[in-house]
């Protein structure tokens, strides 16, 4: 792994609005194929990092490489390899799932077949409803759909299981699992421990906008010398997790 070029560098990135810094000085490097975590509480900066990884987001300063490529000077080749859900999804809510799923694989060259995306997120029975019809669950994981039209080599993905009933939560997990083993890198951002020690390889931890540990979830849990990644997390940040999930 270590003589392949990373999937995304990230360095020195700061962001602040007006007084408030949101970011400050985050530095990331997350390998081909891995599933990289961040994983902090309310406010910690995971959402304004995301965003500026996948350059929806002007860092104040820093510089971010993603496949070798600029987010916002090669805007048009990183839509081509890289999906991203965040946790606010910008959908026209009178489209049904089908023809949302219709008008993303139009954007592609070589598009994941609509019945395949259906499944990937067990939205089968949806198809004919329109956005604004469907549950918060449900348009999640449409949203999570829409990320992987384009077959990207990277997805960032924010919150995946938030809101999401047991048994939707496994199968999405059982999709992240599947993707993996595609090769696709995934970043995810969490709250849930569960998820992460599941499913991430390694973690980044952030509190206050800044990096307070990357390791796997096992080497989190050494370095704070606890039982539980719960209780490296409080160990390490000073703060409770909530897990929301
Ligand atoms: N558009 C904005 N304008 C002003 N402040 C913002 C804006 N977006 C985020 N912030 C603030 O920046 C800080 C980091 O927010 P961010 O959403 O990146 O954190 P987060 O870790 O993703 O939080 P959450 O888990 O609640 O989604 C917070 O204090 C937040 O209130």
């Amino acid at each position: 792994m270590s003589s392949e070029e990373p999937a995304i560098v990230a360095e020195h990135l700061h962001k602040r609005y007006g007084p408030k810094v949101a970011v400050d000085d985050v530095s990331l490097r997350v390998d081909p194929g891995e599933i990289f975590g961040i994983l902090g509480t309310n406010g910690a900066g995971k959402t304004t990092t995301v965003e500026m990884i996948a350059g929806l987001r002007r860092p104040g300063r820093g510089s971010v490489s993603l496949l070798g490529l600029d987010p916002r000077r090669d805007r048009a080749k990183v839509r081509q390899v890289l999906g991203v859900q965040l946790q606010e999804s910008y959908v026209h809510g009178a489209l049904t799932v089908s023809e949302l799923i219709g008008l993303y694989r139009s954007f592609y060259p070589d598009p994941r077949p609509a019945d395949e995306l259906v499944e990937l997120v067990g939205l089968e029975e949806q198809r004919r409803v329109r956005f604004e019809k469907l549950s918060g669950g449900q348009q999640q994981r449409l949203s999570i759909a829409l990320a992987l039209v384009g077959r990207p080599r990277v997805v960032i993905l924010d919150e995946l299981t938030t809101g999401l009933d047991p048994r939707a939560r496994r199968r999405m997990w059982a999709t992240i699992e599947r993707l993996r083993d595609e090769g696709v890198t995934i970043v995810l951002v969490s709250h849930a421990m569960e998820e992460v020690e599941r499913l991430c390889d390694r973690v980044a931890l952030l509190d206050a906008g800044r990096v307070v540990a990357v390791e796997t979830p096992a080497g989190l849990v050494a370095q704070a010398g606890t039982q539980n990644l719960d209780d490296a997390f409080v160990a390490l940040t000073g703060k409770q997790l909530e897990d929301v999930g």
